[in-house]
């Protein structure tokens, strides 16, 4: 199978499971991603999700080129429907890792720029190659590697299509990191089971305020942040949040 999706302690984990073209994205598995997210985005159950690549050589490299036939409808039509594939999938608040897990390339690349955390093994090597297929890192990674690192580093990685290895990946804060392949998935998991062990609104809301925030002037970010805190604070989990510390003991989140 293309894409494996499993559920585990409000943990979503999603494989990309094409380790013999790298995991590169044939139109099954962007078909079958579009439903995950969807998924992932609806079941009140999960709280985060873990997004990797199968075997120790990818994360994934983007567009599968061999099998990604010409387009049947012109862009515009595509685009005024639904808008762009993948990312606006991902786009939800409850937040997602990366784990990487080898090369992030092309549309790779973009999907773990899309993502909340970025975590990866030593052996990953991170691009935005499109420019050397005659194409452009048109999902996100024009607009966000130049907000995730510097932007001479950025503008090199972007124009010159050359891949950085995973220590200068965290050396720039591409990746926050970087752990032998083995230890991937635990540090993924662990990262994860702390994430969904904290109260699910308050995640959400931290991510969206951090996300939004980006995009506004500091003044707007705080009173938006501090909106979001008033919506909150009347919620059944932060009554429970403050009763349970008081009572030293753990809360039970009801998401509401
Ligand atoms: C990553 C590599 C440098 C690894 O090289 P290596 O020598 O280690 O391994 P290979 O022998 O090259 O690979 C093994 C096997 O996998 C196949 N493979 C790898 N990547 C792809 C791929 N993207 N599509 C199809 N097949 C792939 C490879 O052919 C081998 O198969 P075999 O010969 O054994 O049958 C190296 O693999 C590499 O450079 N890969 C290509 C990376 C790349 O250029 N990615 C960018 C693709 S374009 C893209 O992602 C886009 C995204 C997008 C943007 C905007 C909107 C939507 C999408 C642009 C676009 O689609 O236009």
């Amino acid at each position: 199978m293309g894409v494996e999706f499993t559920k585990e302690d409000h943990v979503a984990y999603i494989t990309l499971n094409r380790p013999d073209a790298m995991n590169s994205l044939d139109p099954e598995s962007v078909t079958k991603l579009a439903e995950i997210w969807s998924e992932v985005q609806n079941d009140d159950d999960i709280r985060v999700s873990v997004l990797t690549g199968a075997g120790e050589k990818s994360f994934c490299t983007g567009t599968d080129m061999k099998k990604t036939p010409p387009p049947a409808e012109c862009m515009a039509s595509i685009w005024l429907r639904e808008g762009q594939p993948i990312v606006p999938h991902m786009k939800m608040w409850k937040p997602i890792i990366c784990a990487i897990n080898g090369y992030a390339v092309g549309g790779g690349m973009e999907m773990a720029l899309a993502c909340d955390l970025r975590i990866a093994s030593s052996n990953a090597k991170f691009g935005l190659t499109e420019v050397k297929v005659a194409s452009l890192a048109g999902l996100n990674g024009t607009q966000c590697m130049p907000r995730a690192i510097p932007q001479a580093v950025a503008m090199k990685m972007l124009l010159t299509g050359e891949m950085i290895d995973a220590k200068e990946a965290h050396r720039v804060g591409l990746i926050s990191d970087v752990v032998e392949p083995g230890e991937l998935m635990d540090l993924a998991k662990k990262l994860a089971l702390r994430i969904a062990s904290n109260a699910p609104l308050s995640v959400k809301a931290a991510k969206q305020a951090a996300v939004m925030g980006l995009e506004m002037p500091l003044e707007h970010g705080i009173a938006f942040s501090h909106l979001l805190w008033g919506v909150l604070r009347d919620t059944e989990d932060r009554k429970e949040g403050f009763t349970a510390f008081a009572e030293k003991r753990a809360p039970e989140w009801k998401g509401r």
